[in-house]
C-alpha cells in the first residue's frame, strides 16, 4: 500500500489530495504545510478555501485516511510518493523580476525531502513550474541522497479551475503524467498511474517525457487566456461597430474547429495562474533566444491590461468625465464567481483606477471578507492606507452598497447579481443612475426600461430604432 504526503495546503493541494483520499480510501493521504494558521483551518469547520463540495469531501475523509498537519519532516519520511504542491509567484526581485517563476518555495520543498528522507521516494511536480525544473529538484535529490534512497522525479501538473474545483478533479478531461525515459521513471509512472485509475479511466491517463508535461501545462494556460484576449480584442471593435460580442462569439463558437469555450468577452482575466504562467512563458522564450515568440505571448496579457484600463475609462467617461467624490457600487472583488480567491482579479485594477480618479468605492462580494480587500487594496501601486480608510468601504449586503450611488459596476460574474431587485437598487441611487457590466450577465434592455443607463462590454451602447440592434 502506497502512502501519499502532499507539500502545500493551498488552492490545489488541499482539494487535489483531498479527492485522492476520497476516492482511494485504502491509501493515507498527509497534507503538510508550514504555515500553522491554514493547518488550523482545514482541521477546523471552516476551511480556509471557499469551493463547492470541497467541505463534503473533506468531511468525509478527514481522521479517517485524509490528514492535515505541520509536522513536515515526519509526513516526508513516512509516504512513498511525495506531492509537492508549493505556491510558484512571479519573481519580485532580481534575475527575471516581473515574469520568472520564484521556484525558492519548490527548491526549499525539494531540500526538505532530500534531507529528511530515509527511504526511496517518488517526488511529484504538482506546482507549475518552468520546462526543466525538474532536472534542478533532481540534481538537488542526487546531490543529497545517501546510502540506497532513490528519487524518481515525476511531473503531474494541475488543471482544475477554482469555483469547479471538485468536479474538474472527479472527471479530469486528462491526467498528465512525465517522467525521464528509463525503466526507473516508467515504473514510476505506473505508480502513480495506478493511484488515479482508481477513478480515472486509463485512456485518460497519459504519460510523457518529463519536458512535454511541464511544458504542456503553461501551454495550456497560455492558449486560454489567448481566447479570452482575442474576444476581448474583438469586444473593443464590437463596441465601436455596433456588433455584439456574444453573438460573435457564439457564431464563432459553433465551428467545431473553434469550439464554444472560453470566448466570454470580460473585464478581463484575473486568477493567481494565467498572468503568473504566460510571464514565465515570455521569460522562457527570451531565455531561449526566441524574442518574437515571448513578444507574441506577452501581447496576451498586455492586452488584458488593456481591457481592465479601457473598462475603467468607459465609466470614467460615462459619468460625465469625473468620479471625484462620486459613490461606486463594485459589485464582485472575487476573480471569478464562486470562489473568494482575489489574487490578480480584474476588480483590483478597476477600482485603482476608481480611487485615483478620487471616487468612494463600495465593494459588495458574498465571499470576500473586509480584511481580504483591504489586504489587496492596500499595496504599492493600488491605495494608501489613507485613501483606503477614506474612500473603500465593503458592504455584505448589495442594497447597502448601492445606496445614493451613481452607478453600480459588475467585475465579477456571481450568478446572484443577475437575481436582485434592480427597481429598487434603481430607486435608491443618484439619477441618472448607472450600470455598468463588466461580465455581459445583466439584462441591458430590462435595466434600461427602468431607467438605467447601461454599458455592457462588446455591447452596442443603445438599441437603435430600425436596426434589430
Ligand atoms: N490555484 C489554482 O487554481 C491552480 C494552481 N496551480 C499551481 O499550483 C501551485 C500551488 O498553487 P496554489 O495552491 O494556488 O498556491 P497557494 O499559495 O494557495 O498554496 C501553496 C501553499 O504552499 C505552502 N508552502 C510553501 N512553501 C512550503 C514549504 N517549503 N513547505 C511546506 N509548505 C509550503 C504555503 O504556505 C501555501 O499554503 C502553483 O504552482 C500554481 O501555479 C495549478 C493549477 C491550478
Ligand atoms: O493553472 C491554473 O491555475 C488554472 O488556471 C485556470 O483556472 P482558474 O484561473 O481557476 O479559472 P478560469 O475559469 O480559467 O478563469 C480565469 C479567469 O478568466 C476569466 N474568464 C474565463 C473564461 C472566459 O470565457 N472569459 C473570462 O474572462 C475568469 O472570469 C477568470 O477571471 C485554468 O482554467 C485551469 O485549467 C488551470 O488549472
Amino acid at each position: 500500500m502506497v502512502k501519499i504526503c502532499c507539500i502545500g495546503a493551498g488552492y490545489v493541494g488541499g482539494p487535489t489530495c483531498a479527492v485522492i483520499a476520497l476516492k482511494c480510501p485504502h491509501i493515507p493521504v498527509t497534507i503538510v504545510d508550514l504555515n500553522q494558521d491554514r493547518i488550523d483551518a482545514w482541521n477546523s469547520d471552516t476551511l480556509p478555501i471557499f469551493e463547492p463540495g470541497l467541505q463534503e469531501v473533506v468531511t468525509q475523509c478527514r481522521g479517517r485516511n485524509l490528514f492535515f498537519s505541520t509536522a513536515i519532516d515526519d509526513a516526508i519520511r513516512a509516504a512513498d510518493i511525495i506531492f509537492v504542491s508549493v505556491n510558484t509567484p512571479t519573481k519580485k526581485n532580481g534575475l527575471g523580476a516581473g515574469f520568472a517563476a520564484d521556484l525558492a518555495y519548490v527548491e526549499a520543498a525539494t531540500r526538505r525531502i532530500a534531507a529528511v528522507a530515509q527511504s526511496s521516494k517518488i517526488v511529484v511536480e504538482k506546482s507549475t513550474v518552468p520546462c526543466r525544473t525538474a532536472e534542478s529538484m533532481r540534481r538537488i535529490l542526487e546531490a543529497n541522497s545517501r546510502d540506497a534512497i532513490r528519487f524518481e522525479i515525476l511531473s503531474n501538473p494541475e488543471f482544475l479551475a477554482e469555483g469547479t474545483a471538485i468536479a474538474d478533479l472527479m472527471q479530469p478531461d486528462r491526467i498528465l503524467i512525465g517522467s525521464l525515459p528509463t525503466p526507473e521513471g516508467r515504473k514510476a509512472q505506473h505508480v502513480l498511474a495506478d493511484v488515479y485509475a482508481e477513478w480515472v479511466p486509463r485512456p485518460q491517463i497519459i504519460t510523457m517525457n518529463l519536458w512535454s508535461s511541464e511544458l504542456s501545462k503553461l501551454a495550456a494556460n497560455a492558449l486560454l487566456a489567448q481566447r479570452i484576449s482575442s474576444i476581448n480584442a474583438l469586444s473593443a471593435i464590437c463596441e465601436a461597430t455596433g456588433a455584439d460580442v456574444d453573438e460573435v462569439a457564439y457564431a464563432c463558437g459553433l465551428d467545431s474547429r473553434i469550439g464554444p469555450k472560453f470566448l466570454k468577452a470580460s473585464v478581463g482575466f484575473g486568477g493567481s495562474c494565467f498572468q503568473k504562467d504566460i510571464l514565465n512563458l515570455v521569460y522562457l522564450s527570451e531565455s531561449l533566444h526566441l524574442p518574437e515568440v515571448a513578444q507574441y505571448w506577452k501581447q496576451v496579457v498586455d492586452l488584458n491590461e488593456y481591457q481592465k484600463r479601457r473598462f475603467a475609462q468607459s465609466v470614467v467617461s460615462r459619468l460625465f468625465n469625473t468620479i471625484t467624490n462620486k459613490r461606486l457600487a463594485v459589485f464582485g472583488f472575487a476573480f471569478k464567481k464562486n470562489t473568494g480567491d482575489t489574487r490578480e482579479s480584474a476588480a483590483i485594477a478597476v477600482i485603482a483606477s476608481f480611487l485615483n480618479e478620487r471616487a468612494h468605492v463600495h465593494i459588495h462580494d458574498p465571499e470576500v471578507s473586509a480584511a481580504q480587500i483591504e489586504l489587496e487594496l492596500v499595496q504599492p501601486g493600488v491605495c494608501t492606507q489613507a485613501v483606503y480608510d477614506a474612500q473603500v468601504h465593503r458592504f455584505a449586503d448589495p442594497y447597502e452598497a448601492a445606496k445614493d450611488a451613481d452607478a453600480i459596476v459588475i467585475c465579477t460574474e456571481w450568478e446572484q447579481f443577475a437575481q436582485l431587485d434592480y427597481q429598487r437598487l434603481y430607486d435608491s441611487m443618484h439619477k441618472p443612475a448607472f450600470v455598468f457590466d463588466g461580465r455581459l450577465i445583466l439584462d441591458a434592455p430590462k435595466l434600461r426600461q427602468i431607467g438605467f443607463q447601461v454599458e455592457v462590454i462588446g455591447k452596442p451602447a443603445a438599441p437603435k430604432p430600425g436596426f434589430n440592434a
